[in-house]
């Protein structure tokens, strides 16, 4: 049987990783301390900055999401903090979405043939969003039925995909879970979903041991027996 549901993870799996590490994260890194400067007083950014506090006593929140972002840390005070400062870029049209080609056509011919779709990634889930409604193509929000972000749990944790499936109302079984990355396919396969790998070549991804992959999601498609676009 086809998985009903599929569940992506963004960065190596639907975007590319040089997009992500060449532009997005360079354009948060240059707008940070302007940002801050001008969000003082605004409540959201100021509980980020009180969870980096408990992340780094004492340092000066600056200093620590450059510390964050030099080890691409997947912590939620960076990655909200990030998400905003996007969300200021695409509003502005300084930054536009970036999939790998096949991407949107694929989930488009997986939704109308019933498949439910959802992402879950270590990027916020207002960073999700705004990737979808941001796309060279338009506005592709609708293509997803539900976006996951860490404050689920952690990628790598098994008990995060058993809360995914349960909040989805979808048995494990019946779930596909797509990334790039070996240890969150051990984690989504350790909860009973499918497990599938995104072996890129443009971002030299290595296949992960005890898990099948293709380079695309025309591979996966007929690997799993899901539509594809006509
Ligand atoms: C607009 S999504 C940004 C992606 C991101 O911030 C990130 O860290 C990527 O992590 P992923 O879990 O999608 O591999
Ligand atoms: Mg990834």
């Amino acid at each position: 049987m086809p998985p009903r549901l599929v569940l992506l993870d963004i960065e190596g799996t639907i975007a590319p990783i040089r997009f992500v590490h060449d532009v997005l994260f360079p354009f948060a890194r240059t707008r940070l301390s302007g940002f801050l400067a001008r969000h003082a007083d605004d409540p959201e950014v100021a509980a980020s900055l009180a969870d980096l506090g408990r992340i780094a006593p004492g340092a000066p929140p600056l200093e620590t999401l450059h510390a964050l972002m030099d080890r691409d840390a997947k912590v939620a005070p960076l990655k909200f903090i990030q998400g905003r400062i996007w969300a200021e870029g695409f509003a502005e049209g300084a930054l536009q979405s970036q999939f790998y080609p096949e991407v949107l056509p694929m989930l488009a011919a997986w939704q109308r043939a019933g498949t439910r779709l959802a992402i879950y990634s270590s990027g916020s889930r207002q960073a999700q969003r705004l990737l979808f409604a941001h796309s060279a193509e338009g506005d592709r929000t609708g293509l997803i039925a539900a976006f996951f972000d860490t404050a689920v749990g952690g990628k790598r944790e098994t008990a995060s995909y058993v809360r995914i499936a349960a909040q989805l109302a979808q048995p494990v079984g019946e779930i596909l879970f797509l990334s790039d990355v070996g240890a969150e396919l051990d984690a989504a396969a350790g909860a009973g979903m499918m497990a599938c790998q995104l072996v890129r070549a443009e971002d030299g991804t290595l296949p992960a041991a005890g898990h099948p992959h293709d380079e695309d999601l025309t591979g996966v498609a007929r690997r799993y027996g899901l539509s594809e676009p006509q």
